[in-house]
């Protein structure tokens, strides 16, 4: 017998579909809004309908950043590993409570103290929240503004290789400016997508 196999959708999946329907849905019918009217102006027509924003929008570009996105996240939430890692083997904590396994009064007190290492992981963090966080929502608008594949494909691989970079340099750490360079490049990456959709896109 024929085995048949179908995709069940869980609930919250079937939430966020009928939410980006909606969204969508909600989209082609606003035609006075200025995206849609930029979008209508690509398609050389008067009002969008679902339809004519379903074919504009490369949905296996969608897949791409979520790609990259996702693998961005999880490297950033790594670094809160290693945070707790550099924590427990430095000794190293912030809050009182966290050294009570170590003693009592004054003993558990020195504990309470900033380290070197456990600095050098938390600024990587910082930087990455800087620059993961942009790079995903404007990203996200990038991918679905109509923008060729292979040019979107180009600003996401160049962005990924730039912050896993400028991670290892600042953990190194390299010599400056590897790590100020690997920077600028994501910066600009970020920037380059932004201006697309500022001046491009979104017709402002
Ligand atoms: N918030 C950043 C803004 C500028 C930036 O991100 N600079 C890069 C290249 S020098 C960097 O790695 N900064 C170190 C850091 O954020 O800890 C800073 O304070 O430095």
């Amino acid at each position: 017998m024929e085995a048949c196999f179908e995709y069940q959708l869980t609930g919250l999946e079937q939430l966020m579909v009928t939410v980006c329907e909606k969204f969508f849905g909600f989209l082609a019918f606003q035609e006075n809004w200025q995206p849609v009217r930029s979008i209508a102006k690509v398609f050389k027509k008067e009002v969008m309908t679902l339809t004519d924003l379903k074919e504009f929008i490369d949905m296996e570009l969608i897949l791409v950043h979520a790609k990259y996105m996702v693998l961005l996240m999880v490297k950033m939430m790594l670094m809160s590993l290693l945070t707790a890692f550099y924590r427990m083997r430095n000794k190293a904590f912030t809050n009182p409570e966290d050294t009570s396994s170590f003693g009592k009064g004054e003993q558990a007190k020195k504990y309470l103290r900033t380290d070197s290492d456990v600095e050098r992981v938390r600024r990587i963090h910082l930087n990455d929240l800087e620059n993961i966080v942009p790079f995903a929502i404007i990203g996200f608008f990038y991918c679905v503004s109509g923008v060729p594949y292979s040019t979107a494909l180009l600003h996401y691989r160049l962005f990924f290789g730039a912050r896993v970079f400028h991670t290892i340099a600042y953990f190194i750490p390299l010599p400056q400016p590897c790590r100020g360079l690997s920077w600028l490049v994501g910066y600009l990456v970020t920037f380059s997508m932004a201006y697309r959709l500022l001046t491009v896109s979104l017709s402002l």
